[in-house]
C-alpha cells in the first residue's frame, strides 16, 4: 500500500475503513478502479453487485490478503495489511475454513487456543467458545464432526471462528448463500445485534438484492467501480424507485448514458 505504516491508530474514529483512489490488479486485469468509500463502525454496510464485479477482491484488499493494490486504504486506523490488524478483524470467506475431522467445538477450541493461548486463559476460552456456538445457533451440533455438517452449518462454524476474538471489523463474504429463509433472517438479526451491542463494523457482501434492505448502508458495485454509496432509503428516493434492485438498475442505466454522452462529445 502507498499509505504510511506509522502513526497512532485514531481509535475514536467513526469509520472502520476509509478508501481513496483504491485500485487492484489481478493477472493483467484491473478489477478495482479508483474506489473511494467508508465503512462506519457500529453499522452494517452491504457490498452488493453482480457476480465478478470485484466484491471478494475488495474484501481481500481490506483484510490485507490481496496483492497489487494501490491507493489509500485505512483499516481501523492502520494501513490495510498491518500486522496489528490481524486480531482486530474477523474474515469469513466464501469457502469455510474448518477441519472436517474435528467436531464443531474442537474446531472452535483449536482457533480459540491460537487467539488466546495458555493454561490461564482456559476458562475464558471455554466461555468464548460457548458464546459463539450459541451466537450462530449451533449448540445442538457442537459435538458433530464438521465434515458431517451441511454447507450452511459449516459456514456458521466459520462465522463462529470469526466471532471468537470479538473483532472490531467483521468482513463476511456472502455469508447467507445456501441458507434457508429462517436461518438467513436469524443471521441478519445476529449481525444487527453485533453492530448495535458491540459497536462492530460489518461489511457483508451479497449478490442478492433483497438482502440490501437489511443493511444500514450500501456500496453498490459494478465492473470494479462503486456506482453508489448511501442508505437504502436515500438510494430509492434519489432514483425514484421502490426497491434497491430497481435503484441499482436505474444507476446502471444512468452510468451507461453518461458514458455514452462522454463518448459522443469526443
Ligand atoms: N486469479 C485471478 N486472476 C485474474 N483475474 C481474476 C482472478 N480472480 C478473480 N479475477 C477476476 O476479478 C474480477 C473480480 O472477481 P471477484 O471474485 O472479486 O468478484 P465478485 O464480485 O466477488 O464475484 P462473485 O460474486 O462471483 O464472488 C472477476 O472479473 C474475476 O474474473
Amino acid at each position: 500500500m502507498m499509505n504510511k505504516s506509522s502513526g497512532p491508530p485514531p481509535t475514536a474514529d467513526t469509520d472502520a475503513v476509509r478508501a481513496a483512489g483504491l485500485t487492484a490488479v489481478r493477472g493483467s486485469r484491473t478489477v478495482l478502479r479508483d474506489l473511494g468509500f467508508v465503512v462506519p463502525r457500529g453499522r452494517i454496510t452491504g457490498l452488493l453487485g453482480p457476480s465478478g464485479c470485484g466484491k471478494s477482491t475488495l474484501m481481500r484488499a481490506i483484510v490485507g490478503t490481496q496483492a497489487k493494490v494501490s491507493g489509500t486504504l485505512d483499516v481501523l486506523g492502520r494501513p490495510a495489511g498491518h500486522p496489528d490488524l490481524r486480531a482486530r478483524i474477523g474474515y469469513v470467506t466464501q469457502h469455510p475454513s474448518v477441519y472436517d475431522d474435528l467436531t464443531v467445538r474442537q474446531n472452535l477450541d483449536y482457533f480459540a487456543a491460537i487467539l488466546d493461548p495458555g493454561r490461564a486463559a482456559a476458562a475464558r476460552r471455554r466461555d468464548a467458545v460457548s458464546r459463539v456456538v450459541a451466537d450462530v445457533d449451533l449448540a445442538d451440533h457442537a459435538g458433530a464432526l464438521a465434515g458431517n455438517l451441511s454447507g450452511g452449518q459449516r459456514s456458521r462454524v466459520s462465522l463462529a471462528v470469526a466471532l471468537l476474538g470479538t473483532p472490531e471489523l467483521l468482513v463476511l463474504d456472502e455469508p447467507t448463500v445456501g441458507l434457508d429463509p429462517v436461518l438467513r433472517r436469524d443471521l441478519w438479526n445476529l449481525f444487527h445485534d453485533i453492530a448495535a451491542t458491540r459497536g462492530t463494523a460489518l461489511l457483508v457482501s451479497s449478490h442478492v438484492m433483497d438482502e440490501a434492505e437489511r443493511c444500514h448502508r450500501l456500496l453498490l458495485m459494478r465492473g470494479g467501480r462503486i456506482l453508489a454509496e448511501d442508505t437504502p432509503d436515500a438510494l430509492r428516493t434519489r432514483t425514484g424507485t421502490a426497491t434497491v434492485e430497481a435503484a441499482f438498475l436505474h444507476l446502471v442505466d444512468e452510468a451507461a448514458a453518461a458514458g455514452h454522452a462522454k463518448e459522443t462529445a469526443r
